[in-house]
């Protein structure tokens, strides 16, 4: 399906009319809940998540069958300042191995039943380097962005967005101090794996991009220090609010993506759940700022939507509870 628009003002103006959740779905998913065999509350965060699916299904009773899971690749110009453990290359040779079935996120959607794709982002053109000047011109992320969109499968009933994107944890660093204030510092983490003096320069350069980019407007913040598959994950994280379809939030890189739309309108990201909170030190951080809290820890530090992916276990849970236990009255058990 094709993007809705065309410049990044056509985005926001999307942006401005999203839907909201269906409130009378979700409060007769809020009233079977209670009728269900159990003991009200006793299962825990599963019963919010199930009414929260439910409202944005627009369905008290829903099932979930069609996840999906995308995986958007990008370069990083920033990578020649040694941010990463890693080099550039890395990136290009990850999606060839998505490709052949062997990354991790191959193995967690096969075992979650979801159907996995992945984009690639100009992979032979990294972005500027930010800590210069902008990484986008308005073009490139305005086609980033309508990638993201234009990749949401509209008949999916759940959608995982992940990233592959050497220097990207930087990049999300300068996103999240960018549009959340404080010191470089308290953003920047240790991606795939940097010594001291490697994440002391990432904290410079974040330092160094603020300072060069100093427009504040999330939109601008996402054009200027983010990155291809950054502004493809917001595209579709947008994308599928338009549709109804809910989200569920991968580790700090999909977070900042994620910031940049909570930012740009109120309720933009109502449709989504955090899968993880992920090893990358800013993460929880992130997260609180996004007023979400995260469903599992489990101390991974991937990306590509690994954590998210494992969280379709959880929703899938609670959905089946949900949509599948007997009530009191059916079940003939006596209520309280
Ligand atoms: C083999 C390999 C597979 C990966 N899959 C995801 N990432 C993760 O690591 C990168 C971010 O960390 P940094 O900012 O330190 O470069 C991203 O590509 C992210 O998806 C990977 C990294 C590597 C090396
Ligand atoms: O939080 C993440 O998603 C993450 C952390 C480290 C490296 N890559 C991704």
């Amino acid at each position: 399906m094709t993007a809705p628009f065309s410049t990044l003002s056509d985005f926001r103006a999307q942006l401005q009319g999203l839907p909201r959740v269906d409130a009378a779905a979700e409060a007769a998913a809020r009233d079977r809940n209670g009728q269900l065999t159990k003991p009200p509350g006793a299962l825990g965060r599963l019963e919010d998540l199930a009414i929260w699916y439910a409202g944005w299904r627009g369905n008290a009773r829903p099932a979930l069958e069609r996840p999906q899971v995308i995986v958007f690749a990008g370069n990083h110009g920033v990578t020649a300042r040694g941010v990463s453990a890693f080099p550039a290359e890395v990136t290009v040779q990850m999606v060839a191995n998505f490709r052949a079935g062997g990354a991790a996120i191959n193995q967690l959607s096969k075992a979650f039943g979801a159907e996995m794709s992945v984009h690639e982002l100009d992979l032979d053109r990294p972005t500027a380097d930010f800590s210069v000047g902008p990484a986008m011109s308005e073009a490139e992320v305005v086609a980033a962005l309508a990638t993201g969109w234009a990749a949401v499968n509209p008949e999916a009933d759940l959608l995982v967005v992940g990233e592959m994107g050497i220097g990207n944890t930087t990049a999300a660093a300068a996103i999240a101090c960018a549009l959340f204030g404080g010191q470089p510092g308290e953003w920047t983490g240790r991606g795939t794996g940097v010594d001291d003096h490697g994440l002391s320069i990432k904290t410079q350069v974040v330092a160094e991009g603020l300072a060069a980019n100093p427009d504040r407007d999330p939109l601008e913040v996402l054009r200027c220090l983010g990155g291809r598959e950054i502004a493809a994950m917001a595209g579709a994280i947008a994308c599928a609010h338009a549709r109804r379809i809910p989200v569920i939030l991968d580790g700090f890189i999909c977070s900042a993506a994620a910031a940049t739309l909570a930012l740009s309108a109120e309720g933009a990201i109502d449709h989504c759940v955090a899968g993880h909170a992920s090893a990358e030190a800013a993460h929880r951080a992130l997260l609180s700022k996004l007023g979400k809290q995260p469903l599992l820890e489990l101390g991974l530090r991937l990306g590509e939507g690994s954590g998210a992916a494992l969280a379709i276990g959880v929703l899938k849970g609670a959905i089946a509870c949900h949509s599948g236990m007997a009530t009191f009255a059916e079940a003939g058990v006596s209520d309280s």
